[in-house]
């Protein structure tokens, strides 16, 4: 399955492209199955997606958002995920929208991955998963170098604990096989940075050194990489 590639000359007309196609493929979604699940990343890339979409007009009470990943802080935290996801996604039309934390009141994700693997297996196939990509070529939170990453890449259970050894916070991760588990999924970038990053992942295999090739050269579910240069 080949990876396609879509190139804009900004993030807005990325943003512009991207809301029509997720609205559609949300109310597909809606019509064939009654329900539609999205899966969206953190990190900063995705602000102005969140934004246009929360203001669309769709069926948002038959819709269900959940985090590839979160950081382990509170919800409150100006660092965490689902923060993000509440103060720019869950707003407008989409405040009718249902959430799926990975959260817990365990004070590690390590005690909690357990609880957070059955509640993320019991939600049926995704129909879209939303990732982003970090500069050491890490997606979700897996992470190169992590003492978890192995795990990340073959467990059958839906989520697991990551300590990062290069990035703030512990978290808990969607783990490969979840991820994959979706009618598409879809890359969102921005900048110059990440398209030669995105270039190196492209050209070789290695998911050790990058485990953003487990996405990107896997022949399960079709990838769509959306690519702004500013
Ligand atoms: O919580 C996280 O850190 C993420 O989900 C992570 O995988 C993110 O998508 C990338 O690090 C890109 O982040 P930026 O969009 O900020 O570059």
């Amino acid at each position: 399955m080949t990876v396609s590639t879509q190139r804009f000359a900004s993030d807005s007309e990325l943003v512009d492209y991207f809301n029509r196609k997720l609205r559609l493929q949300l109310e597909t979604a809606i019509a064939e199955r009654g329900h539609a699940y999205l899966v969206v990343s953190g990190g900063r890339t995705p602000i102005p997606l969140f934004q246009r979409l929360a203001t669309q007009q769709l069926a948002w009470p038959q819709v269900t958002i959940v985090l590839a990943d979160e950081r382990w802080l509170p919800a409150s935290d100006a660092a965490s995920n689902e923060r993000l996801v509440r103060e720019h996604l869950l707003q407008d039309q989409a405040a009718a929208a249902n959430f799926v934390s990975l959260l817990t009141s365990a004070e590690d994700p390590y005690q909690a991955a357990a609880v957070v693997s059955d509640r993320l297996a019991a939600l049926p196939t995704f129909d879209a998963v939303i990732l982003g990509m970090g500069e050491d070529g890490h997606t979700a939170s897996l992470f190169p170098g992590s003492d978890e990453l192995q795990e990340g890449l073959t467990t059958d259970a839906a989520a697991l604990a990551v300590t990062p050894k290069h990035a703030p916070h512990a978290r808990m991760s969607m783990s490969k096989k979840r991820l994959l588990d979706s009618r598409q999924i879809y890359f969102h970038l921005s900048g110059a940075a990440k398209a030669a990053v995105l270039d190196h992942a492209l050209a070789e295999e290695d998911v050790e050194t990058m485990p953003v090739r487990a996405f990107l050269h896997q022949q399960q579910v079709p990838v769509e990489v959306l690519l702004a240069s500013s």
